[in-house]
């Protein structure tokens, strides 16, 4: 019974494969658990009948932890407005054909920055369903993924069953993200709109897929941040390709043709034939909320005829041994190597991103601006380095102490099994982050300045008598 209510009519545009429509994941054999009482979270919100819009709004402690309340156990009744993915309360969007990437989804009224758009809804199923699935869709010829992963063991397979959030095309320059919220004691995943969004705008999330081999992926999104192909920031696909380091001499990077631009090769110069198809493995993890959505792809066309070679200058992180960010594997993957990188939590995957990102932004090799200002002979010139090598120094060490006091919010996330971090704790990161930037960014400034466009010599005392 429950499970008819789930499925509704939808009309759909002609030409779009038929799927079952439904508005909340279904599990097959398995029933929904009825949580204990004792386990409810009931949120502390007090309801004022003078202020009906305020209730269970964005400071209601279940909201803060993504948690929808429970009908029957809010404070605020029948008034609660969190219960968006129980009640379906999506934004109004539109599905139309896009060129080279299928269906898409757009926006059918303006959406504002942050809203709710639509559950990706799906059959919940275990990540060996999740494998023997992906190989069942590939023998079929099936070119578009819809398996994504929900959580270290369980995948969302929208193939068959879904909701229109299956539509949503991936951008590399995205106006919506995806966030896993708990519901009635279940993860669900919810996409949210990551900026205004206006009518007749198409959605898009960063699929931020994992690169696992198989062939180079074209992406179509058309921003002007492509990465050019599907999963050509993950680790896998830059060592696979090997993009390195800039000045890191291990490998040659004209060797290994990579980039295709777009305007420098249009797509029809690019053959397209069917013995170039190739099964691709691919991972989705969502950046903006530690979600680690898995993407199986397949029968990907291939691209013959040469790319041309560019250096992205795309940053790679050493690999260590059992980094779990840092798995390769070309071709077919085992039964380990899927395993494998779905073992880890997303809240530890956001911890090892911040820490990624503080070894980048600590271990890089970085200029030493007060050396550098003894090269100079202006006593004017040394003065200004040695300036902004302490504001670099401060901001260093400003965010050293921002990644130490926020290490226990991810640690706290990561027992709760939670997904995203509160916005104020990435707010704190990116701030020192930018205040790191911008110091490193005045001192080269500063020194190419002076290189350049030296100060005129005047009778200034000589620094050093
Ligand atoms: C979840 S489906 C999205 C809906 C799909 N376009 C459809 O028609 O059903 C994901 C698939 O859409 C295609 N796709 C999505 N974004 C793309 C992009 N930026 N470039 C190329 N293909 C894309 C890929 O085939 C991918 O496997």
């Amino acid at each position: 019974m429950e499970l008819e209510l789930n499925r509704i009519n939808v009309k759909l545009p002609e030409g779009v494969a038929p799927f079952t429509h439904i508005t909340r994941n279904e599990r097959s054999g398995r029933k929904q658990i009825k949580k204990k009482e004792e386990d409810i979270a009931v949120c502390e919100c007090k309801f004022d009948p003078g202020k009906p819009e305020l209730a269970c709004e964005e400071r209601c402690l279940n909201v803060l932890t993504n948690t929808e309340c429970t009908p029957g156990y809010c404070p605020c009744g029948s008034y609660c407005k969190n219960q968006r993915f129980q009640k379906s309360e999506y934004a109004k969007t539109k599905l139309f054909k896009t060129e080279g990437r299928g269906w898409g989804l757009l926006a059918d009224e303006n959406i504002k920055a942050g809203k709710f758009i639509i559950e990706y809804c799906g059959e919940v199923i275990s990540s060996d369903e999740a494998k023997l699935r992906s190989q069942t869709y590939e023998a079929q010829d099936l070119r578009d993924a819809y398996i994504i992963s929900l959580n270290a063991n369980y995948y969302i397979d929208a193939t068959r069953k879904g909701s229109l959030g299956r539509f949503i095309n991936h951008s590399c320059q995205p106006n919506c993200e995806t966030r896993k919220w708990t519901v009635l004691g279940e993860t669900r995943v919810g996409i949210f709109a990551t900026q205004d969004i206006y009518v007749g705008t198409e959605l898009a999330y960063d699929y931020n897929f994992e690169w696992y081999g198989g062939v180079n992926v074209r992406c179509l999104c058309g921003a002007p941040n492509c990465s050019i192909f599907l999963g050509a920031k993950s680790q896998g696909f830059q060592e696979h390709n090997h993009v390195w380091e800039d000045g890191d001499d291990r490998y040659t990077v004209d060797e290994f043709p990579l980039y295709d631009s777009a305007e420098d090769e249009p797509l029809d110069k690019v053959k397209v034939t069917d013995s170039t198809i190739q099964e691709t493995l691919m991972t989705v993890k969502t950046e903006s909320s530690g979600l680690n959505n898995i993407c199986f792809g397949y029968k990907y066309k291939s691209f013959s005829g040469s790319v041309s070679a560019r250096a992205t200058g795309n940053v790679k992180s050493e690999v260590k041994e059992g980094d779990q960010n840092a798995i390769i594997v070309s071709g077919p993957r085992t039964n380990d190597d899927f395993n494998n990188g779905l073992d880890t939590s997303s809240a530890k995957r956001a911890a090892k991103r911040l820490s990624n990102r503080k070894q980048k932004l600590f271990g890089r090799r970085q200029v030493n601006g007060k050396r550098v200002a003894q090269l100079f002979a202006s006593k004017k010139v040394q003065d200004e380095l040695i300036k902004c090598e302490e504001e670099r120094s401060l901001a260093t060490t400003k965010l050293d102490s921002v990644y130490d006091e926020i290490r226990p919010a991810i640690e706290q996330r990561e027992r709760d099994s939670l997904g995203s971090l509160p916005t104020n704790v990435a707010e704190k990161w990116i701030e020192a982050s930018c205040s790191k930037l911008k110091a490193d960014f005045d001192l080269y400034f500063a020194v190419v300045k002076n290189v350049v466009c030296p100060p005129p010599l005047t009778n200034e005392p000589n620094p050093d008598p």
